[in-house]
């Protein structure tokens, strides 16, 4: 089956995703049971050459965050016409500036009409066939459009216009879903594990609204809808790496063991010296940094955040 509003017949052939990682497959199959062929681009295959940009209407990436500026540097020097799309779908804070993948992709790509794909989207479920929901965010008519692409019955894709909020509910659940693996870890129940995904959620808006967000984005499918997804399933991988934390396995080793990446890692680490550098309270983000970084043991970790002073329940602290 094709979506039908889009002239989406003017794109077959003409789509480039970017990485063939768990999740790049997993959009594969989705576009072509869309009835879409797509032109691949992997890292082994070598640089972007000219002729292979060419003929491309949208770019899909799906790239993780370490490799983003620099296909978007190749992308940059090949002088993409203006009114290309760039879906991305990326889920992570570039070290060195905290970019996130669209602040890349714009300060290289101007002329692009740049949207982000993002919510409780494990691909493994996808791949099965299972239903599942997504938002495309950024200018309406752009989201609408991309939204053609993907949605079907057992895919539903919804479209915002606030593309910042949109991103960063994905980046930034990870670093929760890390906690909660941890939370399981050890044990500590559901009682526990829901206390973490609600300050958690409060957490990412503080700092979502702080970079730009629009604080009704966090409680849609790529705030709250991947927390709840990637805080309670052993599919996800940050999920999968603060289970291994908990078991006392260094964070070497966890990764080792975790197949795929986990964007939540360097999340967390370039979220809390952002955090401490521009005074945002972020305690849960905080506590997870400290055991990456293995300054205490998750039980420490937990028990220093259980130690806080007892407060209100508000947004603010
Ligand atoms: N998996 C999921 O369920 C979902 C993942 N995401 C997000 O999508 C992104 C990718 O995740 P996922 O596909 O799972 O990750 P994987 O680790 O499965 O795959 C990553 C892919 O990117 C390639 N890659 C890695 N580093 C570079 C680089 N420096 N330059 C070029 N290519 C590179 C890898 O190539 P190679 O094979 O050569 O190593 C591989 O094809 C992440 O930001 C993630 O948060 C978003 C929604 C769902
Ligand atoms: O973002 C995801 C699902 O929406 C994938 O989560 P993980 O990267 O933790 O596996």
């Amino acid at each position: 089956m094709v979506a039908a509003d889009w002239p989406v017949h003017s794109v077959q052939d003409k789509i480039l995703l970017l990485g063939l990682g768990a999740w790049g497959k997993t959009i594969l199959s989705v576009l072509n049971r869309q009835g879409f062929s797509v032109r691949i681009w992997q890292r082994h295959q070598g640089p972007l050459t000219p002729g292979q940009l060419e003929p491309i209407q949208i770019i899909i990436s799906t790239l993780p965050i370490q490799g983003v500026r620099g296909i978007a540097q190749q992308v940059q020097a090949l002088n993409l016409p203006p009114g290309r799309v760039l879906i991305s779908a990326t889920k992570g804070l570039e070290p060195q500036t905290a970019a996130t993948a669209t602040q890349i992709w714009t300060e290289l790509l101007p002329q692009a009409q740049i949207v982000v794909l993002s919510g409780p989207n494990l691909a493994a479920e996808i791949n099965q066939g299972l239903p599942a929901a997504a938002v495309i965010g950024g200018d309406l008519e752009i989201a609408a459009q991309a939204q053609s692409l993907f949605a079907m019955p057992t895919f539903r894709v919804y479209t915002n216009p606030d593309r910042r909020g949109v991103e960063l509910g994905g980046v930034l659940k990870n670093v929760m879903a890390i906690a909660c693996g941890v939370n399981d870890g050890l044990g500590l129940g559901v009682n526990a594990r829901s206390a973490l995904i609600t300050r958690g959620l409060l957490e990412m808006v503080r700092v979502g609204t702080h970079w730009g967000g629009d604080i009704q984005t966090f409680y849609g499918l790529s705030g709250l809808g991947d927390l709840l997804a990637t805080c309670t399933s052993p599919l996800s991988r940050n999920y999968q790496v603060g289970w291994h934390l908990a078991q006392g396995t260094a964070l070497k080793d966890a990764l080792e063991r975790v197949i795929g990446t986990a964007e939540g890692v360097n999340t967390a680490l370039v979220l809390s010296d952002y955090a401490q550098a521009h005074d945002l309270d972020v305690p849960i983000t905080q506590a997870v940094t400290t055991v990456l970084r293995d300054e205490v043991t998750p039980q420490q970790a937990l028990t220093q955040l259980l130690e806080r002073p007892f407060k209100v329940e508000t947004l603010d602290h």
